[in-house]
């Protein structure tokens, strides 16, 4: 149950709807920080400023949410999440009110499981990971820190995937798959074989682009 509260960290379609998730679950929003305000975001929401202005606020009277999202490649997420945990600070864990997680499944700080989501028994979560809408996560699967399960993805049971990794929307990863880190996967792939840390992997089947 999340009581403190929260600002939200960047400006973008992400954020908009990490927004709109607190909203529903009425959880007390001071606003969101962003190098620049949103004309979108501002009809509901109040621009507080740049990141530095989180430093105003005492890392044990408010909650963080990373709105920032992560598409391939990029690692602005995780250096956002790391830079304010360095600095003391915490961030929530957002689950949307439609998710089914089974009881026994992990999911640790900063990790956003938005509509739809299914995770079953066994599964771990690392903290500041998406899992974005309608993605479904099999039985004891394990899933690194700030990696991203795009929408509509399936992750079937037993697999391991590494720390940020970008699963592309409507991927399927077969049982038992070993996704190694920083790798990124291809929206609609449907990967069999393993794959190796810092590849880039798509298509039916899916293989490794050499670059
Ligand atoms: C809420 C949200 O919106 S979350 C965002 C979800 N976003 C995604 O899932 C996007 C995932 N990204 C992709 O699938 C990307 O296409 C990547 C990362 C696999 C490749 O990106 P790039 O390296 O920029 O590849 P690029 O666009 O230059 O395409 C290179 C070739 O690969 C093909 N290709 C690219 N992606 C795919 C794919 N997923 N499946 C099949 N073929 C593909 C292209 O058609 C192109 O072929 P061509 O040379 O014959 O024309």
């Amino acid at each position: 149950m999340i009581t403190s509260p929260v600002i939200v960290l960047g400006g973008g379609g992400h954020a908009n709807v990490c927004l709109d998730l607190m909203s529903r679950q009425k959880l007390s929003c001071l606003g969101y920080v962003a190098l620049t305000h949103s004309p979108e975001l501002d009809v509901h929401y109040t621009y507080l400023g740049a990141d530095e202005i989180v430093f105003n606020y005492s890392p044990e009277k408010i909650l963080l949410v990373n709105g920032i999202g992560k598409i391939s490649g990029s690692t602005l997420r995780k250096e956002v999440f790391e830079k304010f945990k360095t600095n003391g600070y915490s961030f929530a864990t957002l689950i949307h009110d439609s998710c089914v997680t089974a009881e026994d499944v992990s999911i640790e700080e900063g990790a956003q499981l938005m509509a739809g989501v299914v995770i079953n028994a066994g599964s771990t979560i690392s903290a500041n990971t998406i899992i974005n809408t309608r993605a479904v996560i099999e039985h004891n699967c394990r899933l690194g820190p700030h990696t991203h399960i795009s929408p509509g993805a399936i992750v079937c049971g037993g697999c391991n995937i590494g720390s940020n990794v970008h699963v592309g929307a409507g991927a399927v990863l077969i049982q038992q798959i070993e996704v190694g880190n920083d790798s990124v996967i291809g929206a609609g792939s449907v990967v069999l074989k393993h794959v190796y840390e810092k590849s880039i992997v798509f298509g039916v089947p899916a293989r490794e682009v050499i670059t």
